[in-house]
């Protein structure tokens, strides 16, 4: 069809529209009647939700409205948007909402919005049973006989002529079928509300009535007609976004007395709680939230998951990785620092030359990265400040056992690499945090943050957890630690306790039902890492195979093997060419190095196909194939996950193995096979596994 064709029938479709509207319209303010002793104005927004009804929405009017006010809410509406408490005002005034105080006529009104907010918790409380996430509950107080459009923290206010428009603006979470069945059940919860619908509509009035009708002003039918045509375009989200599993709903809106921990194999739906819980905390409470998480790319996206799960709530949620906000939160506390990572680097290779390549330490492991990671990650990662707390530290997570003697030596490393980064005057990333820790407890006293909600906490180091916690203490629903200790990526650990933090009793929750991976692609993942039992960070030792309930039962793998390097290439290039154009946005290519990362992005460019990095990747869709390392893919998900030459990334130490101790090869060896488990389980549909076995050919 030509473009104008397509015009001509919208506009059709729009007369059509704009037509019974005003037919509903019509008919509601006469059945509006029915509310004998309501004002104008109360007439006017009950025309309006009858009106409504029409329109696919449901309508629980509390028996006694207008006039007693006693009850839960004056009405509960239920349509594509979710549910809306709505309490209708006929205030001679408009409200004054100034000071974040409600008042009308100079009268203080903060209770009639408790009241109000009272209703809606009630009502979260009454949806939650079936799943549904207090997300999806909007309270709305609607001034008869005013034009309003403003917010009092949850709470919208809007005049008669907004609110419907503001309804219907509403992302569509709701299918017919489900508003229905929420119908249902909250006549049944709330006795004292009854449903009320539209009677059949009558014929359409005269011309000249019509006219007369649409001129009295009351009805905002511009408004509504532009609302109801962006309603119409717009899908239904995703059915997380506003269902979840009873157990999760209630971990969302759950008080708990001080921090909590959530924690669960891959895909168990940890991040989909704690956004919903980030929402529901900045709906409850006036300050902000901080969800924080270590890899950069992340933050974006689940910021991107947020606005469109809740953005009546999204500006008053910070996304940031762990460092991104340290260095801000420094910038904003005017304390100095040079993070340089390059020249940290060479001070460190300059250290090992000088004390580290020549001693005991190359006993237990020659390669200097070994001990970069035991001064980033245990000396460092945990704040140590003295050889006398080295010497009798529980390495966590670190496989081979140091000798005194071994101690000493990696401590002297540690010492010279300090002097040779000061020389240099820069600081490196634990720098970073230990100075913005120092600062935070200086600045105790001025909480900046109502909670704080840590997703991939496994890969946080003990600093950085305590700075975490130092911004909300023990307070009730302060902290929240997500994560997984099987997905931990980085060498080394630590418990929650050793930074303080005490989690008892129901405030430690295990998520136990994958909604993500399919069982063929699971099972395969799982398999890799069996035989690799883990800490987590309350300490607990688990088997590498754990107790999984799936919800999805298909999902595919698919196993390639080629003799050389260019045949598995074009294996890979030939299983994407085979797709339709249109789904290679739901597909990954991850690497596990950056050499690897830069040899495909150039092997799919070549080939013509769209590539789009991880590393710029917001959660928005792109018509590309996404590709990134297996770090960058931590906590996404696609429906089809590519791994080249997957194989490589579990043998990728070049060295001979009898160079290191077993212990410290058995390390590397389990961080390998947790970094490719992490990269399988991103796959939801189709998980591809390419190996080359013959190695050197040219690419
Ligand atoms: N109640 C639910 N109903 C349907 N789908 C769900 C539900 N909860 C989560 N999901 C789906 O499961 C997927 C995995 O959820 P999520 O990313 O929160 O898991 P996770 O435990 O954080 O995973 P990982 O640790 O592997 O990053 C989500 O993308 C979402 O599509």
């Amino acid at each position: 069809m030509t473009a104008g064709g397509s015009r001509g029938r919208r506009s059709g479709e729009a007369r059509h529209r704009e037509r019974l509207l005003r037919e509903q319209w019509l008919a509601a303010r006469q059945q509006a009647r029915r509310w004998a002793g309501a004002s104008e104005g109360e007439l006017h927004v009950a025309a309006q939700l009858l009106a409504l009804t029409a329109r696919g929405w449901r309508l629980l009017v509390d028996r006694g409205w207008p006039g007693g006010r006693t009850a839960h809410a004056d009405m509960l509406l239920v349509g594509p948007g979710g549910v809306f408490v709505l309490d209708v005002k006929n205030w001679p005034s408009p409200p004054d909402t100034s000071g974040g105080r409600l008042r009308a006529d100079g009268e203080p009104r903060d209770v009639d919005a408790e009241k109000l907010l009272a209703a809606t918790h009630a009502t979260e409380s009454a949806v939650a049973s079936l799943g549904m996430s207090p997300v999806a509950v909007h309270p709305f107080m609607v001034f008869a006989g005013h034009r309003v459009d403003t917010r009092l923290t949850r709470v919208r206010l809007l005049g008669e002529r907004e609110w419907a428009s503001a309804l219907l603006k509403e992302q569509h979470r709701l299918r017919a079928e489900t508003v229905r069945a929420l119908v249902d059940h909250l006549a049944r919860t709330f006795p004292d509300h009854e449903a009320i619908a539209l009677a059949e509509a009558p014929p359409p009035p005269p011309d000249e009535q019509r006219q007369e009708e649409s001129d009295d002003g009351l009805f905002d039918l511009d408004g509504l007609r532009e609302a109801a045509f962006e309603e119409a375009l717009r899908a239904p989200m995703e059915q997380w976004m506003t269902f979840l599993h009873p157990d999760q709903v209630a971990l969302v809106r759950r008080n708990w007395a001080g921090p909590a921990r959530i924690s669960g194999p891959a895909g168990t739906g940890k991040t989909v709680v704690g956004l919903h819980r980030a929402a529901h905390l900045a709906q409850r409470t006036t300050g902000r939230v901080l969800y924080v998480t270590f890899a950069n790319n992340l933050p974006r996206v689940q910021g991107t998951f947020l606005k469109a799960l809740s953005p009546a709530v999204a500006d008053r949620v910070d996304f940031r990785s762990l460092h991104s906000w340290a260095q801000e939160f420094l910038h904003d506390c005017g304390v100095p620092f040079r993070l340089h990572s390059e020249k940290s680097g060479t001070a460190f290779s300059f250290a090992w030359k000088q004390v580290g390549r020549d001693s005991c330490l190359s006993e237990v492991d020659p390669g200097h990265n070994y001990w970069k990671d035991e001064i980033d990650h245990v000396i460092k990662g945990r704040g140590l400040t003295s050889f006398e707390e080295y010497a009798v530290l529980d390495r966590r997570g670190r496989r081979s056992s140091l000798r005194r003697p071994q101690r000493q030596a990696a401590w002297e490393l540690y010492e010279e690499y300090e002097t040779q980064r000061r020389v240099r005057g820069v600081h490196d990333f634990n720098d970073i945090l230990s100075l913005a820790l120092a600062e935070a407890r200086r600045r105790a006293d001025e909480p900046r943050y109502a909670s704080v909600i840590v997703d991939e906490v496994q890969d946080l180091g003990l600093v950085g957890v305590r700075l975490l916690r130092t911004l909300v203490g023990d307070r009730p629903n302060g902290l929240l630690l997500i994560g997984d200790g099987q997905q931990a990526v980085y060498p080394g650990g630590f418990r929650m306790s050793d930074a303080g933090i005490d989690i008892r009793g129901d405030r430690g929750q295990v998520l136990g039902t994958n909604y993500r991976n399919g069982k063929e692609i699971l099972d395969a993942a799982t398999d890799l890492v069996a035989g690799d039992s883990f800490e987590d960070i309350d300490g607990a030792r688990t088997s590498g195979r754990r107790d999984v309930d799936l919800t999805y039962h298909g999902g595919q793998v698919v196993r390639v093997e080629a003799p050389t390097a260019a045949e598995h290439d074009q294996a890979l290039l030939a299983a994407l060419r085979e797709l339709p154009p249109e789904t290679l946005a739901d597909c990954a290519v991850l690497c596990p190095s950056k050499r690897a990362l830069g040899d495909y992005q150039r092997l799919l460019e070549r080939a013509g196909i769209p590539v789009f990095p991880l590393e710029q990747y917001d959660g928005r869709p792109v018509d590309a194939v996404k590709l990134g390392s297996y770090h960058r893919a931590k906590g996404l998900e696609f429906k089809r996950v590519y791994l080249p030459d997957h194989a490589a990334s579990l043998t990728h130490d070049s060295r001979p193995p009898e160079l290191a101790a077993p212990e410290t090869a058995r390390e590397r060896d389990e961080l390998a096979r947790s970094r490719l488990f992490v990269a399988m389980t991103r796959a939801r549909d189709v998980l591809w596994l390419g190996t080359i076995r013959r190695r050197g050919d040219e690419r």
